[in-house]
């Protein structure tokens, strides 16, 4: 079986590790290196996986999972680049960083898949958008889904298409929670206890998410209804459109996909 090390578990590595073990990867397939030592010990006691330094995941994993930030990602391949055995795949995880800046430090022909996962991983309900970089062939794509479907929905996307899938899915469950921290806020200021209104708003988006995903429906026609003639929907809603809402979710997300363009730029 695939031998897969997660190099750099952090909040990322570390949930793509539990979610590879509760799908019933063996954990004496996973692999997992750290800065800090301390931290390593840490995931080897709760999860039982080997923690080991970078030049012996390379040695022993047939997957390198990349889960650094992508501004260490360049000493990285700094100190494991030259080792890395041809035919070993590489499985960036890292936003903003197109699969060349990885083939420009591995050797010649080393296979590089692209992911872009989100934290929703915790709960089996991740999106993870897969792309072929150099000498990615069908088959090494095949191992990434076999790595991420375990953790939710996979889809296969251009690697031109990563950045702004980042802005979206990547970085996404940010602007829900923001949303809901704000819609708890509104409900402290109408006048309910904080944890009631915590509760409304959290079965609120289940409800909503479920029948975004179930019913088939377009969001338009959901949103519809719920909105009556001159009843209470319609009035937030004008709110919401003053407020520009809409306008600020389009730049939001095209500022997100820019950070990811800068951030490629400033590590090439
Ligand atoms: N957070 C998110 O929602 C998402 C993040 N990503 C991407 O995942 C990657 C990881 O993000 P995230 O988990 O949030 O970041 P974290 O900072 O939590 O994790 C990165 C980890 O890498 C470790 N590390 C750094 N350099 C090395 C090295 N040379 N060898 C071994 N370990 C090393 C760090 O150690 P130390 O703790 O000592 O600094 C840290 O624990 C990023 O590239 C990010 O773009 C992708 C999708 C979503
Ligand atoms: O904020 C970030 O840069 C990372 C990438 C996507 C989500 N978190």
């Amino acid at each position: 079986m695939t031998v897969v090390a997660v190099l750099g578990a952090g909040k990322i590595g570390e949930l793509v590790l539990s979610g590879l073990l509760r799908a019933g990867w063996p954990a004496d397939k996973l692999l997992v290196t750290t800065r800090r030592s301390t931290r390593g010990e840490e995931l080897h006691e709760r999860y039982g996986i080997r923690a080991v330094d970078n030049a012996t995941a390379v040695a022993e994993a047939d997957v390198l999972a990349i889960a650094v930030k992508p501004q260490d990602a360049g000493a990285l391949l700094a100190e494991i680049g030259a080792t890395v055995p041809a035919g070993k795949l590489i499985v960036s995880l890292c936003a903003g960083l197109p699969t060349s800046f990885f083939a420009a430090r591995l050797p010649e022909g080393t296979p590089v898949v692209r992911v872009m996962t989100n934290t929703p991983a915790l709960v089996d309900e991740a999106m993870t958008a897969i792309s072929a970089g150099p000498h990615a062939t069908g088959d090494h794509l095949a191992v990434a889904e076999e790595m991420f479907k375990p953790l939710g929905a996979t889809i296969r996307v251009p690697e031109s298409q990563q950045d702004a899938v980042t802005a979206l899915s990547g970085s996404g469950p940010a602007y829900f929670y923001l949303l809901v921290e704000a819609m708890v806020d509104a409900g402290i200021l109408l006048g309910l206890p904080r944890q009631v209104a915590h509760d409304l708003i959290v079965q609120t988006a289940i409800g909503s998410a479920v029948m975004l995903r179930d019913s088939g429906e377009h969001p338009v026609k959901l949103r519809e209804a719920v909105t009556s003639p001159a009843g209470t929907t319609i009035s937030a809603i004008r709110e919401l459109e003053n407020h520009g809402v809409r306008a600020a979710l389009l730049a939001a997300l095209e500022a997100a996909r820019d950070r990811a363009r800068e951030i490629a730029a400033q590590s090439a």
